[in-house]
């Protein structure tokens, strides 16, 4: 399988050499040059199959020049019960993403139970093995230069620490992340994680990553990769458990499912598109947003409308405080049929004017009627509200984003379509809010017993892109 860039400018790569590089060169997103189609077959078989003998079939089609046996070997290592068990299901670990039934036609698909309790860990783990054994191969170094409001930055240094050849360097927005969150990134202390905590949001750290990484000679000298869902590989790997929970959904390939995904950077929900443009019979892919609408108001009005840093809300589900979506860019590159220089013309105008408008765009209909999105959002007090329901009516503790999402979806329900919430964190991580939810405490797994106390380490800085590269350099000395 070939990779060419969202706007149009890259010559088509290979899957390992787009692993490695991140934004391609003319600043767009890797995108395969055609989505390899599943067969009712192949649907039947794959239904009996292990997480991990899944992952390998669905990536096997995408990661071509990697050969069978070590992609095999990559998936069985990352998948296992060990791994992630570390969540509140531990009798089901063996089934990696288990699916909690709630109701007839509405479920929770548990993304959670990974070392770092986020559906990061799903496709993250895997990058650190991928990494890993791609460096191995060219006795190479790589440089990491993530962006997170929380969640990527744990899961991505808990899957690198102590990788030959790899450093981490995270930028996170200062003082924005929950206490848990916070402890779990800066409580690292090993030699190749550095912790970068920037004056701004998300949306500035994100910034920054893009711009490094549009710095070409930098960008070689340092060998830097990314981490965040720009990486081709993450949002494929999060394609996966969209098959996982469809077969866990479902008894024969003619049902339907609808899926609603808390949304922020757009990664997990294109994962979701990815499934369905391979086949996999999903109905609505419902994005969920908080305070935060950006995604909301394009899917109801076909504007997309970037928020500056200073109109972005800092809400309860903080990781989705995010106000330019990554990977909306490829969604758009689908909806215009794969047309790169279209695609660059309207994220010129995103970064003249601030926002374009497809409303009067012959695709715009498309977004529901041939890609089948829906969308919504929710507030801080839907929240609060959903939290204390779920556990009243089903006994189940949901944390703050995937409260946004069971909101949502329950606007998005149809007689008989499952519908299946995607748990995108555990509540122990926004353990403030589910205690002013529902009074009570969130479990805390034991491995995370008084991790707030222990001593933490990082950088304070402004949003500089050129300090965060002196930084850098220092720090690698290349
Ligand atoms: C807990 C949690 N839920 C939802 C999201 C939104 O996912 P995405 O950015 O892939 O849309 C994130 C981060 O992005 C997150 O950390
Ligand atoms: N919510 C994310 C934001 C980054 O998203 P990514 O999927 O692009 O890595 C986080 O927790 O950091």
């Amino acid at each position: 399988m070939q990779y060419v860039s969202t706007r149009g400018g890259s010559a088509p790569q290979e899957f390992s050499q787009i692993l490695l590089e991140g934004l391609a060169v003319d600043g767009g997103l890797a995108m395969p040059v055609s989505y390899p189609k599943v067969t009712d077959a192949e649907l039947t078989a794959w239904r009996k199959l292990s997480y991990a003998d899944l992952a390998f079939k669905i990536l096997s089609k995408f990661a071509t020049d990697i050969p069978a046996d070590d992609l095999r070997a990559l998936v069985k290592k990352t998948y296992t019960a060990q791994v992630y068990c570390n969540g509140r299901n531990p009798a089901q670990a063996n089934e990696i993403t288990p699916l909690t039934t709630l109701e007839k036609d509405l479920h929770i698909l548990e993304l959670s139970n990974g070392p770092t309790l986020a559906f990061k860990d799903m496709a993250m783990q895997l990058l650190g093995n991928l990494f890993e054994y791609a460096l191995a191969k060219t006795n190479s170094e790589l440089n990491i230069l993530g962006a997170t409001s929380g969640d990527t930055g744990s899961a991505a240094e808990y899957a690198m620490r102590g990788k030959r050849g790899v450093r981490v360097f995270m930028l996170s927005p200062h003082g924005k992340m929950s206490a848990f969150q916070r402890a779990q990134m800066y409580s690292l202390q090993d030699e190749n994680i550095f912790n970068i905590a920037i004056r701004g949001m998300f949306d500035d750290a994100q910034d920054i990553v893009k711009a490094v990484s549009n710095d070409h000679a930098f960008k070689a000298r340092q060998k830097i990769g990314t981490v965040n869902s720009i990486n081709w590989a993450r949002v494929l790997a999060q394609a996966v458990y969209y098959f996982k929970g469809y077969f866990a959904a479902t008894t024969s390939n003619d049902q339907q499912v609808s899926f609603t995904v808390p949304s922020g950077n757009f990664g997990n929900v294109l994962a979701g598109h990815i499934a369905r443009q391979m086949g996999l019979p999903i109905r609505r892919l419902v994005a969920a947003t908080n305070e935060n609408n950006v995604l909301d108001e394009f899917f109801r009005t076909g504007v997309y409308r970037v928020r500056k840093s200073s109109e972005t809300y800092e809400t309860s589900s903080p990781s989705m405080d995010i106000s330019k979506a990554s990977n909306f860019e490829r969604f758009v590159y689908d909806l215009l049929g794969q047309d790169g220089a279209a695609v660059k013309a309207l994220w010129q105008q995103v970064d003249s004017q601030g926002y374009f408008d497809l409303s009067q765009h012959p695709a715009f209909p498309e977004t529901a009627s041939r890609y089948g999105f829906g969308s919504g959002c929710s507030t801080h007090a839907d929240r609060l509200q959903t939290i204390r329901e779920t556990q009243a009516k089903y006994g189940v503790l949901i944390d703050t984003h995937t409260a946004d999402a069971m909101k949502v979806a329950q606007e998005w329900r149809e007689p008989g379509i499952p519908m299946l919430v995607l748990e995108t964190a555990l509540p122990i991580k926004f353990a403030e809010t589910v205690k002013e939810a529902t009074g009570q405490a969130a479990p805390r797994p034991p491995a995370f017993a008084g991790i707030e106390d222990l001593p933490q380490r990082c950088e304070v800085m402004d949003v500089n892109v050129q300090t965060v590269k002196d930084f850098i350099t220092q720090r690698t000395g290349l």
